[in-house]
């Protein structure tokens, strides 16, 4: 039985913050025969100061049966659905993390409609105040404009990263400039070439001679010398540095694990950025750096203990080696996984990234966990209006993989069109859905057994059969 588990379309009302939590196998739960179906029913209320003008009329479609049932779907997938029909609606979900080029109600409006299923807020940036703000902005669009946006906040993890730089949004690197990283932090004027690390040990951590890669290798360093709390690093491979870029460092080769490889995946700061997520009622949280099962069992039963209610998802970031090692067992304890090419680019060698993403995909099949691409996926889009041939085809190839969603990052947090980014994944994702219908519709997956008495096995049986006909 061909397992792609995306996430489904809801069956029953109220309308859920898409990319639901539910899973289905291929085909999708959109298995609707009769024609599209859809229901919103929204009310023109405005909280905090959000614009009442903007409200339009509570619409209210009229329902159309689904065989039992009354499909419910959003603004956003009723025009998919209209424009592609039931079976080739767009299975791939899309993730855009929420910046300063996308916080704007306008801006979060278009990317709803852009077809955004996720917006992604990451910790590591911002104050809560601002978190709350775009969350409160996402809520209105849901409730107002109907659409169904979810919420995913994104833990700051355990990782050394830089600073910010002083307001600017980030500074150029050129081959031979020396730059000073320092432990001092710099309330008011940070010298010039110089930046904040926020990890204490760094200065007695790094040698003379390691290399210090910044996001993941696009700006270079070498370290030329200490001076007590600043490592002063001659810039080798030229780039951009961008505010709170994650920082790692290799010595003959290999990847130091510094201290803060031991300290704990969810920081004390961590703690407190979950405890204001479930308070707002977030859909995800997507944790950093995870590097066993435990500290995923650990946050979910926290989640459960704080509100029985709550039924936020845990998703696991694989972006460690210390997550690779204990792949199976952490996908197994999450509620989906995220595969998060630009930290785990810095960690493993590079060229080992595409088959490492392959690997962890076809897990998350095996074992009925979403997964998420992140990272890169249209990086020159930060600047220029058109993907490089090479990032459609690598969207392709997530897609193919049968990926449940994409993510955008610098693409939609700080680039300069966001929209026509969304636009390209949705694009290629609908293209390649198409591809795989037509072409590869008998790809069959080698599933684990789940029945343990002779019934079950005839239930999995007549599901794999149904599956095959579904076809
Ligand atoms: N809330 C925010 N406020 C300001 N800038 C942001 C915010 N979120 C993202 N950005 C900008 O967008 C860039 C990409 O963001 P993103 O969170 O995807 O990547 P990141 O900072 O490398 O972290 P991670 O490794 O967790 O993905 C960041 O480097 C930052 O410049
Ligand atoms: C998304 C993320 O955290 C990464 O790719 O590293």
């Amino acid at each position: 039985m061909a397992h792609a588990l995306h996430f489904s379309i809801s069956l029953s009302p109220p309308p859920p913050p898409f990319l639901s939590k539910r899973l289905s196998s291929k085909p999708y739960a959109c298995s609707a025969r009769s024609p599209i179906s859809s229901v919103h029913s929204v009310s023109p209320v405005s909280e905090n100061g959000l614009p009442l003008s903007k409200a339009p009329a509570p619409v209210v479609l009229q329902p159309t049966t689904v065989d039992s049932g009354v499909m419910h779907v959003d603004v956003a997938m009723e025009v998919e659905l209209r424009e592609n029909g039931p079976r080739s609606s767009r299975r791939t979900k899309l993730v855009c993390t929420i910046g300063p080029a996308t916080c704007g109600l306008d801006e979060l409006e278009a990317l709803a409609a852009g077809g955004m299923n996720v917006a992604r807020l990451n910790m590591c940036h911002g104050t809560r105040e601002w978190h709350r703000t775009v969350i409160e902005r996402v809520r209105w669009l849901n409730q107002v404009k109907g659409f169904s946006v979810s919420i995913m906040m994104d833990t700051e993890g355990s990782e050394v990263h830089m600073g910010d730089l002083g307001g600017l949004t980030s500074a150029k690197a050129e081959d031979g400039d020396i730059w000073t990283f320092s432990v001092r932090a710099f309330n008011s004027h940070r010298p010039e070439c110089t930046i904040s690390v926020n990890y204490d040990g760094f200065a007695e951590d790094v040698k003379v001679g390691d290399e210090l890669l910044v996001d993941g290798g696009m700006v270079r360093f070498e370290v030329i010398d200490k001076i007590g709390p600043d490592v002063k690093c001659r810039c080798t491979d030229s780039g951009l540095l961008l505010p709170r870029a994650n920082l790692t460092f290799w010595r003959n080769g290999s990847l130091v694990q510094a201290r803060n490889a031991m300290l704990p995946t969810i920081s004390s700061k961590d703690w407190l950025d979950i405890d204001f997520g479930i308070a707002e009622g977030v859909d995800f949280i997507a944790v950093s750096f995870v590097k066993s099962a435990e500290v995923i069992k650990q946050l979910k039963s926290y989640i459960a203990g704080r509100s029985c209610e709550s039924d936020v998802a845990v998703i696991a970031k694989i972006e460690s080696f210390g997550s690779l090692k204990n792949l199976k067992e952490i996908i197994q304890a999450s509620d989906g996984a995220m595969v998060a090419r630009g930290d785990l680019g810095a960690q493993i060698p590079l060229e080992e990234v595409p088959s490492i993403q392959e690997k962890i995909i076809r897990l998350c099949r095996q074992l009925n966990k979403p997964v998420i691409v992140a990272s890169q996926l249209l990086k020159s889009m930060i600047e220029y209006p058109t993907p490089t041939r090479a990032e459609v085809a690598d969207v392709s190839e997530a897609v193919k993989q049968q990926a449940d969603g994409l993510m955008l990052s610098g693409e939609s947090a700080m680039g300069q069109y966001p929209e026509k980014a969304l636009a390209v994944l949705r694009s290629v994702s609908l293209r390649i859905e198409r591809w795989w219908r037509e072409e590869k519709h008998n790809d069959n997956m080698e599933l684990p057994d789940i029945a343990s008495t002779s019934l079950e096995s005839v239930s999995e049986e007549i599901c794999h059969a149904a599956t095959k006909m579904g076809k």
